[in-house]
């Protein structure tokens, strides 16, 4: 894997997930938004290096990424599509999008055998997302009355996912339909995905918004009149119980105790209907690096131990509405959700 280093540009110019035909080139969002550095990808290996580091990360992302690993494998050896999903289903545990892309592009290899039809499922997965999102964008803003204070949670935009985002694409398409007057977006503790990557694709697009600590939101619905929390997902359960960035759950408590009302946002390919609730879902824990330093300085005492997951659940009953390309399932219930996602 090598790196390739331009000018920080406008995120209308940059594409998270390249695909070169010989290569993948992904753009390393651990260093945004002050630097626009591009990872040159040439195996599945290094695809996964890069999933693992968070180099790219956003649930449907992940998934574009090993679609076209797994291209990079077949590529160079015919025979290498069982070690080559290991590696890239391993490279992270939370995000059903990476297992339910690795398996599409698995029953296209096992249709056809042919690198070449391999590489046109990837193009389609990741052509897809983007018109997914846009079609969530679509159901997601008729459900804003127009006037709204709106807070999200991490990054769910174009640098998350194939382009223009999940919960932010719906605040993309509410805001260009004079929808939203505010959003408050978290930082989003410790990678710090809201203060860097949301914060960085509002501005370009010109939203007004203004940053807040994870921890101010609650005081924030105590003192502002917010009319919606809207986050992304990793996975969703039958139930509609849904894993997403560490701080949600909190998010949701909040929104409940203060009227505000809860959307979840997350393409077809987020949801595990073979996991029955969220007590299912499988949460990844980080390194305690990541809480005890910043960028290589220390901000704990030196070894001190730390609980760093990264994902929590929202139970069902705290959700008002999730949002999928097909539809929005109101107040989810495991009979709500069957209906639009078998
Ligand atoms: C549309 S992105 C979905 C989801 O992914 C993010 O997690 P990470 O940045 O660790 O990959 C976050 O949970 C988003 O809500």
């Amino acid at each position: 894997m090598s790196a390739v280093k331009t000018s920080v540009a406008r995120v209308e110019s940059v594409t998270p997930i390249v695909w070169k035909g010989t290569h993948l080139a992904l753009l390393d969002q651990r260093v945004l938004p002050g630097e626009l550095c591009y990872l040159d990808c040439r195996s599945a290996e290094d695809v996964a290096a890069a999933i693992h580091g968070m180099a790219v990360r956003g649930a449907p992302a992940i998934g574009i990424a090993a679609a076209y690993g797994l291209v990079l494998a077949l590529r160079d050896n015919a025979a290498a599509m069982p070690a080559a999903v290991a590696t890239l289903a391993a490279s992270r545990p939370t995000a059903v999008n990476l297992r339910w892309a690795l398996e599409r592009m698995q029953r296209q290899w096992e249709q056809h055998a042919d690198v070449g039809l391999l590489e046109a499922e990837a193009i389609r997965i990741h052509q897809e997302d983007l018109a997914q999102n846009l079609q969530m964008g679509a159901f997601g803003a008729a459900l804003i009355a127009p006037g709204a204070q709106i807070v999200t949670h991490c990054n769910t935009g174009a640098l998350a996912t194939g382009g223009h985002g999940t919960a932010l694409g719906v605040i993309r398409t509410a805001y260009a339909q004079g929808r939203v007057v505010r959003v408050y977006n978290t930082e989003t503790r410790p990678w710090l995905q809201g203060a860097r990557l949301t914060a960085w694709e509002l501005q370009q697009e010109g939203i007004p918004a203004k940053l807040v600590a994870d921890g101010a939101v609650a005081h924030l619905m105590s003192r502002e009149k917010i009319d919606w929390v809207i986050v992304g997902a990793d996975r969703i359960a039958a139930n509609g119980d849904t894993a997403n960035k560490i701080g949600t759950y909190a998010l949701a408590v909040a929104a409940r105790r203060h009227g505000v009302k809860f959307m979840v946002v997350a393409p077809s390919g987020t949801f595990d209907l073979h996991c029955p609730d969220g007590a299912h879902i499988p949460i990844e824990e980080r390194a305690a690096a990541e809480l005890t330093e910043f960028r290589g300085a220390a901000i704990a005492p030196a070894g001190f131990d730390a609980f760093n997951p990264v994902f929590d659940v929202t139970p069902a009953a705290l959700i008002d509405a999730i949002v999928c390309e097909r539809g929005v399932i109101e107040k989810p219930t495991r009979e709500r959700v069957l209906p639009v996602l078998s």
